[in-house]
């Protein structure tokens, strides 16, 4: 199947690219960016060995290359323009950014701060959260893959959510996350000597992904849900850990916790359940995988849950090959089972 990449020089566009040029279903035939038009991609990236060139983003070259799936590893308020014409002309898109993920175009534009997509397609937008919208991904033209720290987030929450263990109103996340997360683009504070030795909480007061992890653990809990979310730069490149706290309110033991993961996610591919060996970044580091750890503490009468991921893998372009083996039903694990890069 020939694929194609818009914002390909971008740190979640590289990504998608080392997996698709290995991919035994997919063939990479266009790269899209509009700084780099005319440079060969290996001049950009040395470590690939391809002979694309980049072009500046057209409708037209898609068609011509007769190309069936897009992805968009773009900013904000890019795919929403282009998504409308290419969904009109049969295409299919996965999208790596926020502007597919929130059904209400009010709450998109106030933690944003952009217009949001038009509501026909919003309507048409699947959420790309692998292992729980599965039959969905499989038919939609429209996937919108989640954000690198709700999915962290929701894979370690659903399933307390749902068998309603913990106090909707309780719920406390601390997270952290290395500086791919926020992308290539030169800024001073991304700077090593800003970031190293450093940890920097940033939007205390208010990330773009609340209302993101709202919205589908409300989904799953059948109740309203608020979370108190704090993301942490810390001086790695790759990898998310996410901490969450919440009360115990049906005296779930450990062993508990161990079944209920366990038969949760026993018949995925990528949740891997640690229990008590606490996940570790380093441990998913490059792979697709999300290891899952908890604990039920007796003395407070809270459950800790841990979740880790490599922000570019499963939280971006590792779930974005997922969900486009999904939705054209190739092994989910299609150019994907590889393990951590260890040490
Ligand atoms: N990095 C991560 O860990 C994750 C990122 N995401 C989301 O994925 C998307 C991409 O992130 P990331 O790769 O980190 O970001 P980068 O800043 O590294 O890359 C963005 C890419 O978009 C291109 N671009 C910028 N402006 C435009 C435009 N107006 N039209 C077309 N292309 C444009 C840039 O290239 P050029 O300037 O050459 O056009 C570049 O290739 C973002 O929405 C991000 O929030 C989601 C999950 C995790
Ligand atoms: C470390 C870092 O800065 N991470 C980014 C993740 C951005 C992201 O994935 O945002 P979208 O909602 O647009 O996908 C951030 O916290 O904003």
């Amino acid at each position: 199947m020939k694929v194609a990449v818009v914002g390909a020089s971008g740190y979640g566009g590289v990504e998608l690219i080392r997996l698709i040029e290995q991919h035994p279903s997919f063939e990479l035939r266009a790269v899209f960016s509009s700084s780099q038009p005319g440079h060969l991609l290996r001049s950009v990236y040395p470590h690939l060995d391809s002979s694309l060139v980049f072009k500046e983003m057209s409708v037209e070259d898609l068609s011509e290359a007769d190309i069936e799936l897009v992805f968009f590893a773009t900013p904000p308020s890019v795919s929403s323009h282009w998504v409308p014409s290419l969904i009109e002309q049969g295409k299919c898109v996965i999208d790596l950014s926020g502007d597919f993920r929130l059904s209400n175009p009010n709450t998109y534009k106030s933690w944003y701060q952009k217009p949001a997509a038009p509501t026909k397609y919003l309507n048409q937008a699947v959420y790309g959260l692998s292992e729980w919208f599965q039959q969905e991904i499989a038919i939609s033209p429209l996937i919108s893959n989640p954000g690198c720290y709700p999915t962290a987030t929701l894979l370690a929450l659903i399933p307390l959510l749902q068998e309603k263990i913990i106090d909707p109103s309780s719920i406390l996340i601390d997270a952290k996350s290395g500086v791919t997360g926020a992308g290539r683009s030169a800024n001073q504070a991304m700077l090593f000597s800003e970031v190293n030795e450093n940890i920097r909480p940033y939007k205390v007061d208010g990330h773009q992904h609340i209302p993101e992890i709202e919205q589908f653990a409300s989904l799953f809990a059948q109740t309203e849900i608020k979370v108190s979310f704090v993301p942490q730069l810390v001086p790695m490149s790759r990898g998310i850990l996410v901490t969450i706290f919440a009360g115990n309110v049906n005296n779930y033991t450990n062993e508990d916790l161990y079944d209920l993961y366990h038969s949760t996610y026993e018949n995925t591919s990528f949740v891997r359940v640690r229990g008590r060996q606490w996940p570790e970044t380093k441990f998913v580091q490059g792979s697709n995988y999300c290891d899952l750890g908890f604990y039920s503490d007796k003395r407070t009468g809270r459950i800790i849950i841990l979740s880790a991921i490599d922000n570019l893998m499963k939280g971006a372009a590792g779930q974005a090959i997922q969900n486009a083996n999904i939705r054209f039903g190739i092994p989910e694990t299609s150019g994907l089972l590889f393990p951590a890069l260890y040490p």
